[in-house]
């Protein structure tokens, strides 16, 4: 489990994240929704140490993560950074068994178990025919997925993604975050940023909604009326805009004119 306690992060002088306070459980689906420049990609470079804190601390298992080597965070954390971070060009297949990589030695190289994994990753997307391509030769989706599949492959207890579905077609979507709800099953926490209210709403267990800086409400799928809270929540913060189409159990959000 995750604890980000009280935490306030600034660039420069400038406070962007303000006493931000949530907890990312194991097996669980955090999704954390929010307006552009509300603070979300900003919130996930401080868990991963690479922002200083104003204030707050963020605890793994009790004890503060600025105590982790850079060893121990990465055996905890997968990250999928947003798309527009490009990593080296190279070939799709050995992207994601780099995902093995740190669970090795130093001397070790991915074996066949690892390649029969990626494998088979891949041809759950229904991606199987890019794997001998290279990162520049595939669209963005293509390489959303790889970077997610690589993240899949590192049994970290903890991944975190940063808008991982903004280049994913519908089906992709959904074949991404299937995979993701059999990870948290099997004991993953997965925190999420995302901007489609209605995905968030069908497959995260927890979601935090950020606005300016702020957490402005946490939803929780245990709770009632969790469709029409998350409505309420944006017609408060955005105008009201916003209809639930639909019952609370299965209903989603809609644009009213
Ligand atoms: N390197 C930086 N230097 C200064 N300010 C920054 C920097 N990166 C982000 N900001 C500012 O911090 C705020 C939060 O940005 P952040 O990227 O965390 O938002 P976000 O919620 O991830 O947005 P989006 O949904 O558009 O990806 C914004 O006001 C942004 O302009």
């Amino acid at each position: 489990m995750i604890e980000v306690v009280h935490v306030s992060v600034a660039y420069e002088q400038k406070e962007v994240l303000h006493d931000i306070s949530l907890t990312i459980p194991k097996g669980r689906i955090v999704m954390m929704l929010g307006e552009n420049g509300s603070g979300k990609t900003t919130l996930m470079k401080a868990m991963l140490d690479k922002l200083p804190f104003v204030q707050g601390d963020i605890l793994w298992k009790q004890e503060s993560l600025r105590k982790l080597n850079e060893k121990q965070r990465a055996a905890c954390f997968s990250y999928v950074p947003q798309i527009k971070e490009m990593v080296a060009d190279i070939k799709v297949m050995d992207c994601i068994v780099a995902g093995c990589t740190r669970r090795l030695s130093l001397f070790e190289v991915p074996d066949a178990k690892d390649y029969a994994k990626a494998n088979a990753v891949l041809k759950k997307f229904q991606l199987a025919h890019i794997k001998d391509k290279y990162l520049h030769e595939i669209s963005g989706g293509e390489l959303q997925m790889t970077y997610v599949a690589r993240a899949f492959l590192q049994d970290s207890e903890v991944i975190l993604m940063d808008e991982p579905c903004t280049y994913l077609d519908f089906q992709h979507q959904h074949l991404f975050l299937q995979q993701a709800k059999q990870l948290a099953q099997q004991g993953t926490s997965l925190f999420i940023s995302i901007h489609d209210p209605n995905l968030a709403l069908q497959y995260a267990d927890d979601i935090y909604i950020l606005h300016e800086g702020r957490i402005y409400t946490h939803l929780k799928k245990e709770e009632p009326f969790l469709r029409r809270r998350c409505c309420e929540c944006y017609n408060t913060i955005y105008g009201k805009h916003f209809a639930l189409a639909g019952d609370d159990s299965s209903g989603y959000l809609v644009w009213k004119e």
